[in-house]
């Protein structure tokens, strides 16, 4: 059994759903369970009504829904070249129910009401790309993941409940191979025992994709992008990046923790601990050989890999009355910065004062502020950029940092991270 991954930018056009579906036809021999996210910017739009929704502005989150139906109403028809299908009947139900959950008013929290919204782009994805197969002579299941992957309540970044789901994958997938070789499913969601939709993190399907791999024992994963493979630095940012044939796990958990946009972080732990091989593949060209993540990789010739991480602030945290920050001290912060869901991405501590550098979200830092201000200073430093290189050269650096200025820096012997301006 393996796993693919199909994120947005593969469903992006009318074609290139068809490239995936002579990607998926060209393993024919093999039992493939294939995670799909949302086409293209979907979920994007869908944040957007979410947004408005909860800010009772009713009309246009109802008409920026409108547009997201009639993009999927369309592609559909063009894959189909029918409006005479089941799948149109499938897709009205969802409309329906998103049209109801903008009918309610918005009495619980936001999160909350983002995963009942934004997690439909998804399901509109899955039950698209199914019928068009089918109707292709890619016979395969759809399946509801929110019947599969169960998780806690903690909305927009849900946790999974492995034994649950372990046991429902048993009981509902596996059964699923014995009619078609080739089983759908969403990325991103899941549900709560309650039935509530969830969803498990922006660029979550990769986890969800890892979380099917490690439950199947599947031979491997193969996460299917744009580029030619993972590489040592986004190539939409740098010039010149290489390519990277293999790379273990180790080193991937790095990159993305340091905010690489390729692989989301939480994806490695699951693939490690079974020992499944993660592949990065071109959809583009599936000839290309692109990259193989595992334990034992050779990582003799590996480059200098650089992640810059944009659109950061960072805050600096004083005591009032020049007292140490001391371990109680800091411990506080972290406590604000946990209760508030904010992940710290930098810190550095001095006698009377504690930096961090988190990403820009103007609301959540607002709130942020508010409660450290009743026991410290704050002052903060707003439009800069993260930027780490692992096994770096400091020729390297100097071309990276030329004209900038560094705010905080920090080495080790294999990391330097510099918040720059
Ligand atoms: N180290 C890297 N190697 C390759 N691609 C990277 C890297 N860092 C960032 N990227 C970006 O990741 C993009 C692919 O990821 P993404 O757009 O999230 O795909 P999808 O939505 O299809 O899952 C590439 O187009 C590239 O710009
Ligand atoms: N659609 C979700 C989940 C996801 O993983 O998408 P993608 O595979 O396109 O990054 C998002 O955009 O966050």
């Amino acid at each position: 059994m393996k796993v693919f991954k199909f994120g947005g930018a593969s469903l992006e056009t009318i074609e290139r759903i068809q490239r995936v579906g002579q990607i998926i036809q060209s393993y024919s021999g093999d039992q493939l369970l294939v995670v799909i996210s949302a086409m293209g910017k979907t979920t994007n739009e869908l944040e957007k009504v979410a947004q408005n929704f909860f800010m009772r502005k009713r009309e246009i989150a109802a008409q920026l829904l409108y547009n997201v139906e009639q993009y999927h109403l369309q592609v559909a028809e063009q894959l189909l070249g029918t409006k005479e299908h089941n799948l149109f009947v499938q897709l009205q139900q969802f409309f329906t129910e998103a049209e109801w959950t903008l009918g309610e008013k918005p009495l619980r929290t936001y999160d909350y009401y983002y995963d009942q919204i934004v997690g439909l782009g998804e399901l509109l994805s899955t039950a698209i790309v199914s019928a068009y197969f089918n109707e292709t002579g890619i016979t395969n299941v759809w399946l509801d993941v929110r019947d599969v992957f169960r998780t806690d309540d903690n909305f927009r970044d849900a946790n999974i409940d492995w034994e649950v789901t372990q046991r429902q994958v048993n009981e509902k997938v596996l059964p699923l191979f014995n009619t078609a070789s080739i089983v759908i499913a969403q990325g991103f969601i899941g549900s709560t025992d309650q039935n509530e939709s969830v969803t498990l993190g922006r660029e979550g399907s990769d986890f969800s994709a890892a979380v099917f791999a490690n439950l199947l024992n599947a031979e491997s994963q193969t996460i299917w992008k744009d580029v030619e493979g993972l590489k040592n630095a986004d190539p939409k940012i740098f010039p010149n990046t290489v390519n990277i044939p293999e790379i273990s796990f180790g080193e991937v958990i790095e990159m993305a923790y340091y905010g690489a946009q390729v692989i989301h972080p939480k994806t490695i732990k699951p693939l490690q601990n079974k020992q499944i091989p993660l592949y990065v593949k071109c959809f583009l060209d599936k000839e290309l050989p692109g990259t193989v993540i595992r334990e034992d990789a050779d990582q003799r010739s590996l480059p200098p890999i650089i992640v810059l991480k944009r659109n950061q602030v960072l805050i600096t945290i004083t005591s009032r009355d020049f007292a140490f920050i001391t371990e109680d001290k800091i411990s506080d912060i972290y406590e604000i910065f946990h209760a508030k869901k904010i992940k710290i991405n930098l810190t550095q501590n001095a006698a009377i004062s504690f930096s961090c550098c988190i990403d820009n979200n103007p609301e959540k830092i607002e709130l942020l502020i508010k409660a450290l201000h009743q026991g410290f200073k704050i002052s903060y430093n707003e439009g800069l950029e993260l930027l780490t290189v692992r096994h770096y050269r400091n020729g390297l650096l100097d071309e990276l940092t030329k004209g900038r200025k560094i705010l905080l820096e920090q080495r080790s012997d294999s990391t330097v991270q510099m918040v720059v301006k």
